[in-house]
């Protein structure tokens, strides 16, 4: 089994969630949503370190208990989530990173274990999802411009794997070209690679508007009753 690291990105201030704390840090049951999502990573065998990029005005990353595990290292967030992850990148030394939002706490053990199965593939691997909506793009006035053929459309999920140095190459250059990266397949696609496409679940949602909390936290639970 190859072992790696992981990469979680939890720098965020949240603003489509609209809470007075950062999403990363609100209520899931008996923990915070980061700390789910770093339970989770870390109950894998091939998940052998976390590093956490966390605001550097963060309050809250120090007082987790679970920040105390061995495992787990903090870097310096950014200003945007590409930054935070390249920043991340400098502390691993595992040939292939595995890079998770920290939004994103129903990770299905089934799902990392597909992903991990694709990731020694040089071009790297996402989870994704199909798109089960017709879906439309707006005429940017309140109305339909055109309808998008849904064939072959997916939802980019995380966790992605790449191997580390050449996603640090691949993020560095698209910031330096002052890219719009929202996830690092763009990154790497941007390099020229075509990442694999891992059938996930859907139910692998990132928190991010307020109706998304307890959504999450009936996930989760259905994953922890069916030891998911
Ligand atoms: N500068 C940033 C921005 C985002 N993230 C992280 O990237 C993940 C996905 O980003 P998103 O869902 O957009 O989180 P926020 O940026 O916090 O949300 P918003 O865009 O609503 O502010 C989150 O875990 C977030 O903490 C990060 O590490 N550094
Ligand atoms: C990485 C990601 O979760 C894949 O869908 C998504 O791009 C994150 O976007 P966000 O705007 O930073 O939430």
């Amino acid at each position: 089994m190859i072992k790696m690291t992981a990469v979680v990105p939890a720098a965020g201030v949240g603003k489509r969630m609209g809470s007075t704390i950062p999403k990363q840090y609100l209520p899931l049951g008996d923990k915070t949503v980061l700390e789910h999502t770093l339970m989770r990573l870390l109950s894998h065998p091939a998940i052998e370190r976390v590093v956490v990029a966390v605001s550097p005005e963060d309050q809250w990353f120090g007082t987790l208990p679970l920040v105390s595990d061995p495992r787990i290292a903090r870097a310096a967030g950014g200003r945007e989530r590409a930054d935070s992850v390249l920043n991340a990148l400098t502390q691993v030394t595992s040939e292939q990173v595995l890079v998770h939002d920290a939004a994103r706490p129903c990770l299905a053990m089934e799902d990392l274990d597909a992903l991990l199965a694709a990731a020694n593939q040089p071009q790297g691997a996402i989870l994704a999802s199909r798109v089960r909506d017709t879906m439309k793009r707006g005429d940017g006035c309140g109305a339909i411009a055109e309808s998008v053929s849904r064939n072959e459309l997916w939802h980019a999920l995380t966790p992605q794997c790449f191997n580390t140095r050449e996603l640090q190459r691949a993020l560095s250059k698209a910031l330096e070209q002052g890219l719009t990266i929202t996830d690092e397949a763009s990154a790497m696609e941007l390099a020229g690679f075509h990442p694999l496409l891992v059938p996930g679940r859907a139910d692998n949602i990132k928190i991010t508007q307020p109706e998304d909390l307890a959504l999450a936290g009936f996930f989760l639970q259905q994953l922890k009753e069916n030891n998911s």
